[in-house]
């Protein structure tokens, strides 16, 4: 075998939190390579120092044999390594074409080293499959054009390892199967390819080699084909992850939401959201599939109070939602949250937390009256308290409420988001996407805390586009598409076939 990236006994510290311990591994030049781990084991940690952008405290690193110091992003590309993020590194507004052309040649060179380039771009297009038009406008493109663009970027700087962080936690499940026919003539042409991801499926269906982290240190390394995901989840996790969770009966009480013929439409007028009409009861939870881009995040971000409708009514326990009345300085999403509804966003860092305060401040934010003692003020006592209930219970790792809530792993902001709203007793729970970016162990927490609330009593709308995660929560599916409600099921008529008809815009007979 011969080695692209050889990492030796690599540490790295963020202050107590050892991130990265004595981590030894070896990935083949050629191949595909999986690291996996739970939210926090050290995955991003140590892609940022094959990267450039930490150093290690201690151990080396060898890229195609030799020993090198990676000091800046700019010398981990001249060695050939490219990296494609999870928030992609893209100007909107131009076109693929200026995006490359800036990151690659360090400004904008003459109109005949455009066509060059965009002939070159074209060339990379054809030899990898990858369907981009070098002069479309980053702002046009679909979320998976956008992540080709990133590659093609990486490609046209020579990248011969590629580094891809989470790259499916945004794609649809056709976008995917096109990413790793992508990945695969990559690798048919001699080059590496390391792929961080949760989805141990993925894992199984394309990678050569599995290197597994936990707590910063390897647990595990495996060839594929030698493993399976229950050892993998066991390596991940320490223990065995059951597969389905136990629910209790379907008993729904009175209607809670109700939403009727509602509309928006943008600003020129496009019909963003036509005709829903959806109930969900007391003790149920209605998942809304479909693939993402359909609707599904504007009706979310209405009921949350974060958009106003074109028209229609929507009723919260038999009372109409007060949309456009801003009753208090907090604006409307605090508001609403008054009134019951909780709300985990699609987005969290934009609309979740607020990335420079601290997870204790972040635990407020959104119920902030909740947490005033009788003369107006913040009782810090009372909130030091609960953050503590809070990052135990959901096992927030680490457990410090000082920490600014941007420094925790992508899948430890969630849980914190998660912590915030559950524990708010809500009448009404949104939820948007909640195991995006997730490991496997905290999924089957979050879900435990999901169906939790149902039993209790609270109208739950989950938007997911897992439909592993649908089946495993869901009393009833309603499916959307193109902005319209195409078909409703209850959860014992699942049929993936049907569901995913209806999510291909096959409107209910
Ligand atoms: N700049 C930083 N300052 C302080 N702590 C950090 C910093 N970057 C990462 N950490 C901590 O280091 C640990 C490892 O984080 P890392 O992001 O590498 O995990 P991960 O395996 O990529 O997790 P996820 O799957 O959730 O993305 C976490 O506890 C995290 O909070």
């Amino acid at each position: 075998m011969q080695p692209a990236v050889e990492f030796r006994n690599i540490s790295k510290a963020f202050g107590p939190v050892q991130a990265n311990a004595d981590v030894s591994f070896t990935i083949a030049k050629g191949s595909i390579h999986g690291v996996i781990g739970e939210n926090g084991a050290g995955k991003s940690t140590l892609m940022s120092i094959l990267y450039g952008y930490y150093h290690a405290d201690s151990g080396q690193l060898l890229i195609d044999g030799q020993a090198r110091a990676i000091r800046s992003s700019q010398e981990a590309i001249d060695l050939g390594i490219g990296m494609v993020h999870q928030h992609f590194m893209l100007v909107e507004n131009m076109t693929v074409l200026d995006n490359v052309m800036l990151g690659a040649e360090g400004g904008f060179k003459l109109a005949a080293k455009r066509a060059e380039v965009e002939a070159k771009l074209r060339e990379i297009c054809s030899r990898y499959r990858l369907d981009v038009d070098p002069l479309a406008t980053i702002h046009d493109l679909s979320v998976g054009a956008q992540q080709r663009v990133e590659i093609l970027k990486q490609i046209y700087r020579s990248a011969n390892i590629l580094i891809l962080d989470e790259p499916t936690a945004v794609l649809t499940a056709q976008e995917t199967a096109s990413l790793f026919e992508i990945l695969r003539l990559f690798k048919e042409q001699g080059k590496t390819i390391i792929l961080i991801t949760h989805k141990l499926q993925e894992i199984m269906d394309i990678t050569d080699q599995v290197t597994v982290l936990r707590a910063g240190r390897v647990s595990g390394a495996v060839a594929t084909r030698e493993t399976s995901k229950e050892q993998l989840a066991n390596m991940m996790v320490g223990r065995p992850i059951e597969g389905n969770l136990p629910r209790k009966p379907f008993n729904p009480g009175a209607p809670v939401l109700k939403v009727s013929n509602l509309q928006l439409k943008d600003a020129n007028g496009v019909q963003l959201l036509a005709d829903i009409d959806l109930n969900v009861r007391a003790g149920e939870i209605v998942a809304i599939a479909g693939v993402s881009g359909n609707g599904q995040s504007e009706l979310m971000e209405i009921l949350a109070g974060m958009r106003l409708p074109t028209s229609g009514q929507v009723e919260l326990e038999g009372k109409p939602l007060p949309f456009g009345r801003r009753t208090n300085a907090d604006g409307l999403p605090a508001t609403f949250r008054k009134l019951g509804i909780g709300h985990v966003p699609e987005d969290r860092l934009r609309d979740g937390v607020i990335k420079d305060f601290s997870v204790m401040q972040n635990t407020v934010f959104g119920y902030q009256d909740r947490v005033k003692n009788r003369w107006g003020l913040f009782d810090f006592d009372a909130i030091a308290k609960r953050c503590a209930h809070l990052l135990q219970a959901f096992d927030v790792r680490p457990n410090n409420p000082d920490l600014r809530i941007g420094l925790l792993s992508g899948g430890n902001q969630q849980k914190v988001v998660i912590a915030r709203e559950v524990s708010a007793a809500p009448k009404l729970m949104l939820v948007g996407q909640p195991t995006r970016g997730v490991d496997i162990g905290t999924i089957e927490s979050i879900h435990t805390q999901l169906l939790r609330l149902r039993d209790e009593g609270v109208a739950i709308l989950l938007v997911s586009v897992e439909l592993e995660e649908v089946r495993a929560l869901a009393d009833r599916i309603v499916v959307m598409s193109g902005g319209r409600v195409t078909g409703e099921l209850n959860i014992d008529e699942f049929d993936t076939t049907r569901i995913g008809l209806l999510m291909g815009g096959m409107h209910k007979s």
